[in-house]
């Protein structure tokens, strides 16, 4: 396993996310039923200055990996990039809110201008009914955006979905990608990419291989122990 260096804007989501309890250090059972050396929970980055940190980070990722600049000859240092994407995507609960302070961000810092959408859990019975909400992802290219992907399931659940809506699922962003291989010993990342078609159209804030890089520099030696026995055991062979 080979850790990388940092960006600035990683190191500073990974210390505000250890200052607010979202990332943390221990032994906790995930949703796949796998014991994890750390655990990383969105959900409590539950602050103005905090979201306003996360949906800028997102928005830059977005910004680099899911745009083409203006290509109009008279194409100014203000003409706004183009998104390859129409309509941003938060799976309930935790997506929603990040989905909606990133469309913000992109609009404000990036003059980019999106909708955004998301599910409920449980269908509405009355008014407009149904699981989806916001802009209708009918005809337009969406961009998946969520906290983290394990094992894939709450992606693929939104790739069903938004089809069945008549939307074209075109990439997913996530905060954090833990770089875990699925049951099949093959990556989730990639099982993902082949769902939606696409080659390289996952994009993150920081991997696991980056939160590594972190635990190296400045955690215990029983948390990098930690690190890399799961790492040998979960963790993508690429
Ligand atoms: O790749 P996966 O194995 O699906 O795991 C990741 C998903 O699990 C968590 O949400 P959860 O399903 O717990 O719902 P919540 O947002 O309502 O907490 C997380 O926010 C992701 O959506």
């Amino acid at each position: 396993m080979s850790s990388t260096e940092l960006e600035p804007y990683q190191k500073d989501l990974i210390e505000a996310s250890l200052e607010a309890g979202a990332l943390q250090f221990g032994a906790f059972t995930l949703k796949s039923g796998r014991i994890s050396p750390y655990f990383f929970n969105a959900g409590l980055l539950a602050s103005g200055p905090l979201l306003n940190s996360l949906a800028t980070a997102y928005a830059a990722i977005i910004a680099r990996e899911f745009t083409t600049p203006s290509s109009t000859s008279s194409a100014s240092s203000s003409t706004p990039p183009v998104p390859q994407f129409d309509i941003l995507f938060g799976p309930a609960y935790k997506g929603i809110s990040l989905a909606a302070c990133t469309a913000l961000v992109l609009h404000r810092d990036h003059n980019i201008g999106i909708g955004y959408a998301y599910d409920r859990k449980e269908a509405k019975d009355h008014g407009e009914g149904g699981r989806m909400v916001g802009t209708p992802v009918k005809g337009k290219r969406v961009l998946i955006l969520d906290d983290v992907m394990t094992a894939g399931t709450a992606v693929r659940g939104s790739l069903d979905m938004i089809r069945k809506e008549g939307g074209e699922v075109v990439g997913v962003v996530m905060c954090l990608e833990r770089e875990e291989v699925g049951p099949s010993g093959a990556s989730t990342r990639v099982e993902v990419e082949k769902l939606i078609g696409r080659e390289k159209c996952f994009a993150s804030i920081f991997k696991m291989r980056d939160l590594m890089g972190w635990v190296e520099k400045t955690g215990t030696q029983e948390q990098v122990r930690a690190m890399k026995e799961y790492w040998e055991k979960y963790g993508v062979k690429e």
